[in-house]
């Protein structure tokens, strides 16, 4: 963290206020869309309920038919089931409250009670089929939309994640977008559900008697907004908390965590995160009771209102009964059917709330497919067969939401069999400069040739099967050390060309070093793992060059490959690392020693070529590389360092 605590705390603080000694919090992704929700009314949602159903059935549609069908369809069929036993049932209590011995009543009910049982254990059955079908789909919805998320995003170029908008857009598809497609489908089932059975109920109660419809209405609406007061209540201080929560899960990630252990205790941070944590529960347990409060209070005030229409209905069905409108068969009948609309519409209107919801995120995700799609090379071209030579022509490259290029008009020509050098101070550019050699950026202006055809005109697969990078910034594989180099190309066939995988670990020094793991090769490289090890930064150093090493690619390109190396490792990469007939190596290194011996030596500053020639010749200049390489050779001197040239 950045800021350091503030010297002095107030009794305030210390009591748990708003104000933090931590900076404040932007927004996470998956909240992106929380305040629009929190203002948008119910009622604007209901509104939108079509389109987001339609949509949310194409997903489901597109994933198996069969299942939709079925999930929709038998919840169709149950809801015809619940009019049946509704109607059913009012016969059954007709015969029972008809005049006459009772016997000969119970005899009379029997065949409609029957005909009620039928339908009821029908509707079950129809029931928990329709459950099968739906839980069937979230699997599956999940599967189609994850796998496509991760296609896309492998697929598309390397300079999309260095626009800001383009990632922010990927994050937030991918934390929350890409989960709620299965939630849509879910959601759109289960109000379908609901307004099936409402829509059942009222089809009964309008068969035994149409002046009972207005009084199912008038008890089931008051619970239906009650239920949307208390879910917007509840979402509402939700979001008003949300920073709080966010602030106290990072401080608990910082305190509990292998990470993060040693340096809270070499810096001795113990207090002051407890301090922040106390700071923050303090309000947060506050907050949490007031919610308890409040939510007892809406639900009391809700609870009350239901109460009331519950008991205007069972006067205005006395009233109806009193003035034999109704007969008691059918009011009694009445009731049953309140039970099962309050069930119905409850779930409904949960569901509406929780569509409108993750259908907004969902957009996220498909706005993310289209822009992806739009920042993704279509396969096809030429296929690439290698190169004799490679024409850097005038290239430049800006990346994005920056002022100025980080490579400008650069050009030079490198050929097959030869080692070229990369060199220059921090920043000026060579990465980038590799990075456009090896196809992975495309110029922002200029052009790059292998053989005269310019790379763009390439298949891209193709190409990139000829280029092997090994990263400045390389990242630690949860892999096996075998799979961590045989990823280099893991599909390599019988007859490619190149050292086998244990050859390429000794040439890269690894070989000794992974054989003296616990498991060899098959030594798990990541803690979080059962029997996972961790190596050290040099360690893993070797197995990315063994890496690079095993792709046997016709250009090569080592960025910084011996940073955290040790001289032994350092001198065996090296030695693999020199001319070979079918390659070409591009090799940026601040050792300057590690140079000497390239064919070229392009020295960068500023993003331009400010000089080239081999070592030799570049010494023999008074130049930007004579200037570094004797700064460097001073420390391997006794004598002091001279003064710098500049
Ligand atoms: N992904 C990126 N997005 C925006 N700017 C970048 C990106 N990568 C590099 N830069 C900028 O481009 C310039 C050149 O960076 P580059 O990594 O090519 O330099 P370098 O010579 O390899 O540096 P070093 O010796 O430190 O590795 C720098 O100013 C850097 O800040």
């Amino acid at each position: 963290m950045e800021t350091t605590p503030r010297p002095r705390r107030s009794a305030d603080q210390e009591e748990g206020t708003d104000e933090s000694a931590l900076p404040e919090l932007a927004d996470p992704d998956w909240l992106h869309h929380a305040r629009q929700i929190a203002q948008t009314s119910f009622w604007s949602v209901a509104r939108r309920l079509p389109r987001l159903v339609r949509e949310a059935i194409g997903v489901a549609w597109a994933t198996n038919r069969r299942d939709t069908v079925a999930s929709l369809g038998l919840n169709i069929a149950a809801g015809v089931m619940t009019t049946f036993g509704l109607l059913a049932t009012t016969s059954v209590l007709t015969e029972l409250f008809a005049a006459g011995p009772t016997p000969d009543r119970v005899r009379a009910a029997l065949p409609a009670l029957v005909l009620a049982a039928a339908a009821v254990t029908a509707r079950g059955g129809l029931k928990i089929a329709a459950g099968w079908a739906q839980a069937r789909l979230t699997p599956q919805v999940n599967y189609r939309v994850q796998l496509r998320m991760f296609e896309v995003t492998t697929g598309v170029e390397l300079a999309a994640f260095d626009d800001a908008g383009f990632a922010e857009e990927m994050d937030r598809a991918r934390d929350r977008g890409m989960q709620e497609a299965a939630s849509i489908v879910d959601h759109t089932v289960t109000l379908v559900t609901g307004l099936v059975g409402v829509l059942a109920t009222a089809a009964a109660v309008a068969v035994i008697q149409p002046i009972l419809l207005p009084c199912l209405l008038l008890a089931a609406v008051p619970e239906a907004v009650t239920a949307v007061r208390v879910a917007r209540r509840q979402y509402l201080n939700l979001l008003a908390r949300i920073t709080q929560r966010r602030r106290m899960w990072l401080l608990a990630h910082l305190m509990a965590n292998r990470h993060t252990a040693a340096e809270v205790r070499a810096y001795q941070m113990r207090e002051f995160l407890l301090g922040e944590y106390r700071r923050v529960m303090t309000a947060e347990t506050r907050a949490d009771l007031a919610l308890v409060r409040a939510q007892t209070i809406t639900r009391l005030f809700g609870t009350s209102i239901a109460g009331v229409a519950g008991f205007a209905v069972y006067a205005v069905l006395g009233g109806l009964l009193l003035t034999g409108w109704v007969a008691l068969a059918a009011a009694a009948t009445a009731l049953l059917a309140l039970q099962t609309a309050h069930t119905s519409l409850g779930a409904a209107v949960f569901a509406t709330n929780s569509l409108y919801e993750d259908a907004l995120y969902y957009q996220d995700y498909r706005d993310f497919l289209d822009r992806a799609q739009a920042r993704t090379r279509p396969p096809g071209g030429r296929p690439a067969d290698g190169f004799d030579t490679i024409e850097v022509d005038r290239v430049s490259l800006r990346y994005p939401d920056t002022e100025h290029p980080a490579v400008r008009e650069v050009s030079l020509t490198a050929r097959r069999g030869q080692v070229i050098a990369l060199v220059g101070e921090n920043g000026s550019g060579k990465t980038t400069l590799a990075k456009l050699i090896a196809g992975l950026y495309r110029p922002t202006s200029g052009v790059i040739r292998w053989d005269g055809t310019d790379l763009t005109e390439f298949d891209p697969d193709s190409l990139g099967s000829h280029v092997a990078v090994m990263t400045q910034d390389w990242w630690k594989f949860p892999f096996t050390a075998r799979q961590n180099i045989l990823v280099g190309r893991h599909d390599r066939p019988e007859r490619h060309p190149g050292p086998s995988m244990e050859d390429a670990a000794r040439a890269a020094a690894a070989h000794d070093m992974v054989l003296g793991l616990p498991y060899g090769y098959d030594t798990l490289l990541d803690r979080e793992f059962k029997n996972g090890h961790e190596l050290s930064g040099g360690q893993w150093q070797r197995l990315v060059a063994a890496r690079g090493i095993y792709r046997a690619a016709r250009l090569l390109v080592c960025d910084e490959p011996s940073a955290a190396l040790d001289a032994r490792a350092e001198h065996a990469v090296f030695q693999h690392l020199r001319r070979h007939p079918d390659r070409l190596t591009v090799l940026i290194t601040h050792r300057l020693a590690n140079v000497r011996h390239a064919d070229q030596i392009f020295v960068m500053r500023d993003g331009r070529l400010v000089q080239q020639g081999d070592h030799d010749q570049l010494i023999a200049q008074d130049g930007l590389y004579r200037e570094l390489f004797e700064l460097q050779a001073a420390g391997y001197l006794a004598e002091p360092s001279p003064a710098p040239l500049r």
